[in-house]
């Protein structure tokens, strides 16, 4: 099933070459394309990846690209407020001197997975670290129709025995590509069960959103967007290729992603791009302002109306889309701010939206990651003036968020890529699945309202994770 295999033991025989004559590890990266047909792979492939320590999952709305990805070659971390920019920086390093030498041009499937925590607090031990980012040994991407790429990637060291090594990745990826058909269909989902306990409790929760509204009126930020936690149990072993595969089938206008580290699961569907580039072209979105969506047409339409010419919402949505438009306009040239899609519609939210495009001029630019690094946290999940709110969220906010609004994505050595702001998410491990909803506090907002919005939020993961929102003890709470 894989053309060619003895072409990667060459490259990784040029590889260890390249490592003996430099004295330093060589990263070998050789891709091909896989003759089978793209979604039924994928599919597919999702039930035999699940079981990997290291995994990343990736459908996105809007490139049109999908990857899946597992094991590491090289990984790349950093804790801290820098943690983006030091893997920009180590990335940066590894394709200048690290990459196979010998390559005429970029190799094409080359590419960086994973992502960071929201804030820039130490890695908890057993939890997600605040910033990882590696280059996996296996890779099958699709980009729209054309056929799926396999990637490998492996690290020839000087000296090493790279021709056994190679082999060995090959009977591995055979192994995945071959295994799909039996391991999809023993997978069963264990759902979450119904019992929950929320973080802060609702209560606690709307008192926090009033706190909140009373430093607005004190003037220490004009928006803060409060977090909550709903921590499910889950009964049996999960197994998190059944919510990825609801996700992907139900949030049609949400990016889905799933990252795999050492058995606990990140995953989520993701209606929010914190930046895309493709080519010398750079995408970004605001996100802010939210209503429900109706049960007919009619209804619907009205709320989105509404939602349009809401103030209150239009407050939210403005500090985002300026931020965003800001922080484009510092870096590119031609930069245009969309005015038609005002509204997007997700299956249990609306949201007010405003895309923002640029292009980046020819002179050295900064890449994907550096981007990411100043639009994050935008104040779609923090609030504004950044600086006040972040703090106010570090004394209140009564958990870490994890990678909950963090960035996670991919990028590629041409600086292609994209990264979601990881809202509509969950952690999930053998006993539990924790999920989290933001809301975006301005001075006309309530708490009671507020909360109902945040479960909205809540839903899309819920779903997936099979838990019946409309079961009598859940209704009204989520
Ligand atoms: C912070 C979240 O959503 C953000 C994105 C869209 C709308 C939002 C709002 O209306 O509050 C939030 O800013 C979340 O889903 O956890």
């Amino acid at each position: 099933m894989i053309p060619t295999p003895e072409a990667f033991v060459d490259a990784c025989r040029r590889g260890r070459r390249a490592a003996d004559r430099c004295g330093h590890r060589i990263l070998v990266s050789w891709s091909v394309p896989l003759p089978s047909c793209g979604p039924r792979l994928f599919n597919d492939l999702l039930g035999a990846v699940e079981g990997q320590q290291r995994v990343f999952v990736w459908v996105s709305r809007w490139s049109g690209r999908s990857l899946l990805a597992c094991g590491s070659a090289v990984d790349f971390g950093s804790e801290g407020e820098h943690r983006i920019q030091n893997i920009d920086r180590l990335w940066g390093r590894c394709l200048r001197s690290e990459l196979l030498g010998d390559q005429t041009s970029q190799p094409t499937g080359l590419t960086l997975v994973g992502g960071f925590a929201y804030g820039d607090g130490r890695r908890k031990p057993g939890g997600f670290p605040a910033g990882l980012m590696w280059v996996p040994t296996v890779q099958v991407s699709w980009s729209g129709p054309a056929a799926p790429v396999l990637t490998l990637n492996a690290i020839a060291e000087p000296g090493g025995d790279v021709v056994l090594q190679a082999w060995q990745q090959i009977k591995h990826t055979l192994r995945l590509l071959n295994n799909t058909e039996s391991i999809v269909h023993l997978t069963h989902a264990a759902d979450a069960s119904p019992a929950f306990r929320e973080v802060p409790t609702s209560q606690a929760w709307q008192r926090l959103v009033g706190r909140a509204l009373n430093q607005i009126k004190s003037g220490t930020f004009s928006k803060v967007v409060l977090a909550r936690q709903v921590i499910f149990s889950v009964r049996g072993a999960l197994h998190v290729a059944v919510p990825l595969r609801r996700l992907i089938a139900r949030q049609l206008n949400s990016t889905v992603f799933g990252v795999g580290l050492r058995g606990q699961w990140f995953v989520g569907a993701s209606p929010e791009c914190l930046i895309r580039i493709d080519g010398n072209q750079v995408y970004t979105h605001g996100l802010a302002g939210s209503a429900p969506r109706g049960t007919d047409t009619l209804q619907d339409d009205q709320l989105a109306a509404s939602l349009l010419a809401d103030t209150k919402n239009a407050q939210e949505h403005a500090v985002v889309a300026e931020f965003v438009e800001q922080v484009l306009r510092d870096v590119c040239v031609n930069v245009a701010v969309g005015t038609d899609e005002r509204v997007l519609k997700l299956p249990d939210i609306q949201h007010l939206q405003t895309f923002v495009r640029g292009t980046l001029p020819s002179e050295e630019v900064p890449g994907l990651l550096a981007l990411a690094q100043r639009l994050h946290p935008t104040p779609a999940v923090c609030g504004f003036p950044r600086a006040p709110a972040q703090q106010w969220l570090a004394r209140h906010e009564p958990f870490d968020r994890g990678w909950y609004a963090g960035p996670v994505g991919w990028t590629e050595a041409d600086g292609t890529g994209e990264m979601a702001v990881a809202i509509r998410s969950a952690l999930l491990n053998s006993a539990s699945a924790t999920a989290y909803a933001g809301c975006g506090i301005v001075s006309d907002s309530h708490e009671a309202e507020e909360y109902r919005e945040s479960c909205l939020k809540l839903r899309p993961m819920l779903q997936a994770l099979g838990v019946d929102t409309g079961q009598a003890s859940l209704k009204g709470t989520l």
